[in-house]
């Protein structure tokens, strides 16, 4: 399936995003965990709990204030362990913030992450009716794109096969195309594209990308693909060791990344 608008980031009219509305906010959000160092065994690792002596705190995140506005596509970046995983839970309500902090999210979502997401039990055709209902789709919607959703995946052939036999790239693809169908409002991305392989999926990908700006759908992209964020984004944020360094356009926090992983 081919999108019919195609617009480049750059022939948005420049967009005051102040104006725009807030679907994400985050205020003064931290997020330590609690680890279990040098205990293999449940027996080593219940005694190490009582002892309390292993015990090591990782301060992943550290008083991130955030605002996201509607039909923003956001990159994030960092070095491996700077938290751009946990930030994005946080953003989808999969981690709660330490206490003080606050996550404010409006509008439905699909995490599109490798690895996460369906009921690999169930078909491709049980997962389409399954998690466009979640996202709020009534019967006869899903009904409606359930077609296009197989389409769009590549994946006809495969309606009624469990989804535990499909590569990891065939899931990507059907989750990647309810998301779009259903509309969800907010896509959260850790890495998605890394294990899709397709190229042609990834070119359709990109162009539903472009047409985001216009629909108002948010795009939040954890990557460390450096042209898929400078292409894409209009703002993204900078994570080092679970602090905000630097947030603004690709071409003012590329650079401040380079110079970081050069240190
Ligand atoms: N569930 C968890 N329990 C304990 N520690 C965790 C957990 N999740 C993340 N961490 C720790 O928090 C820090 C940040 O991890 P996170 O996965 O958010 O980083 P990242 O920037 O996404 O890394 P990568 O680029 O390697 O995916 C790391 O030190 C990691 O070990």
């Amino acid at each position: 399936m081919k999108s019919k608008t195609e617009v480049h980031k750059d022939q948005v009219p420049a967009v005051n995003w102040k104006e725009r509305e807030t679907v994400i906010k985050l205020e003064n959000v931290s997020k330590t965990f609690s680890i279990i160092d040098g205990a293999p065994t449940m027996a080593g690792q219940l005694s190490a709990f009582f002892s309390k002596k292993s015990h090591r705190k990782i301060e992943a995140l550290k008083n991130i204030n955030l605002e996201i506005k509607k039909g923003e596509f956001f990159g994030i970046i960092g070095h491996n362990g700077s938290g751009k995983s946990t930030l994005l839970r946080l953003m989808a309500g999969t981690y709660q913030p330490n206490p003080g902090g606050k996550v404010y999210r409006k509008g439905n979502f699909m995490r599109l992450s490798l690895g996460i997401g369906f009921d690999t039990e169930l078909t491709a055709h049980e997962n389409i009716f399954l998690n466009a209902s979640i996202l709020g789709l009534s019967m006869k919607q899903i009904r409606e794109r359930h077609d296009l959703i197989l389409h769009m995946a590549g994946l006809e052939e495969y309606k009624h096969t469990k989804v535990k036999f499909f590569s990891t790239g065939m899931i990507s693809r059907l989750k990647f195309a309810i998301a779009v169908h259903a509309e969800a409002e907010i896509f959260f991305m850790d890495e998605f594209f890394g294990g899709v392989g397709d190229l042609q999926f990834k070119q359709l990908s990109e162009s539903i990308f472009k047409e985001s700006i216009v629909k108002g759908r948010t795009i939040i992209h954890v990557s460390h693909t450096l042209p898929t964020i400078r292409e894409h984004c209009q703002r993204v944020l900078l994570l080092h060791r679970g602090e905000m360094v630097a947030l603004g356009t690709p071409d003012e926090v590329i650079p401040q990344y380079r110079k970081l992983m050069k240190q």
